[in-house]
């Protein structure tokens, strides 16, 4: 497995007081990375840690598969970001915005500033000074100048914050196309669960500067189903009637006395007359409906859990 980013045992106090704990996070290449947690739990001052922005007070960060040092200044060329809100020059139009970034970073390339602001879609800007744009519109810049320089990680603190939920879905798509189509890894931090579930590949869940957990959206996915449990003393009964009388493929029987029913498109009621019908006694059914939400509230309030 190849990680663009890494880091071990990262850590961040401010005046003796620690905002950051021994956190351990991989990035793997090509893969969009959201970081969850609420206000305060750390991540803006990771994100800056990760961009030299401030030095951590112990631990270390690995990007491309180098040590990141206060004299990285290459490793930093492949890196775009945006850290808490961008600050541009406000008289001046986004060309010239993203001209001077491009020429900051010794890179300057005419063309590629034109196709930032054309793969963000901001049209129509001729002349125009960046104090007369939208917030939606200078989200978008940023994001434009942070891939203007063609980097291959980008790295986001709250791209979608303030925006309305046509601008959210506008980020969020664009975030795709730069993942799926140019190959950009991504890290992208959010607040917002229903944000992160619909755009990453691997969430990293923050809180109170820890890192409490690390997985792949798949795999909540997966352990997180909702299902119907039936307990009964004839599981093997059980799972025919199910299969042959109501063709439901997605079950899975539990030790000698659960089967689960993953297929939730047949109603309880049916199932449960078909079993009766068929004389398999029923000791008793549950029915688990735990959300994404719910396995994230779990996991904020009581530490580490497994996927
Ligand atoms: N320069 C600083 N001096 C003192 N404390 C700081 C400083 N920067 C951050 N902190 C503290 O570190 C903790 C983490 O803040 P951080 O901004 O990283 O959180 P966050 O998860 O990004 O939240 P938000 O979305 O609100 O920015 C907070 O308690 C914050 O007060």
């Amino acid at each position: 497995m190849t990680y663009v980013l890494q880091t071990h045992r990262l850590s961040k106090s401010f005046k003796g007081k620690e905002s950051v704990s021994e956190v351990n996070m991989k990035v793997k290449q090509g893969e969009i990375y959201g970081f969850l947690g609420p206000n305060g739990a750390g991540k803006t001052t990771i994100m800056k840690m990760l961009t030299n922005l401030i030095k951590p007070t112990s631990g270390e960060i690995e990007l491309f598969g180098e040590k990141l040092t206060p004299a990285s200044y290459t490793m930093l060329g492949r890196i775009g970001s945006i850290i808490e809100y961008p600050i541009f020059y406000d008289k001046l139009t986004a060309q010239a915005n993203l001209k001077l970034h491009c020429e900051y970073m010794g890179y300057y390339n005419k063309k590629a500033i034109g196709e930032a602001l054309e793969l963000v879609q901001l049209r129509g800007i001729d002349g125009k000074p960046v104090k007369d744009f939208s917030l939606g519109m200078k989200q978008r810049l940023g994001i434009a100048r942070a891939i203007a320089t063609k980097p291959e990680l980008l790295i986001l603190d709250e791209p979608i914050n303030g925006l309305d939920p046509v601008g959210i879905k506008e980020i969020r798509n664009l975030l795709r196309i730069l993942s799926q189509e140019y190959g950009i890894s991504i890290l992208v931090s959010s607040h917002l669960l229903a944000e992160i579930e619909q755009l990453a590949d691997t969430i990293g869940v923050i809180n109170h500067g820890r890192l409490i957990q690390e997985v792949s959206l798949e795999q909540i996915r997966e352990t997180n189903a909702e299902y119907i449990e039936f307990q009964t003393n004839d599981c093997q009964k059980a799972a025919y009637v199910l299969t042959q009388h109501l063709n439901i493929s997605n079950i899975r029987v539990i030790g000698n006395r659960s089967i689960r029913v993953y297929d939730l498109s047949i109603p309880l009621a049916q199932m449960n007359k078909a079993l009766i019908m068929n004389d398999v006694a029923l000791e008793s059914i549950h029915q688990k409906n735990s959300s994404l939400e719910e396995y994230f509230i779990g996991l904020l309030n009581g530490g580490e859990q497994s996927a």
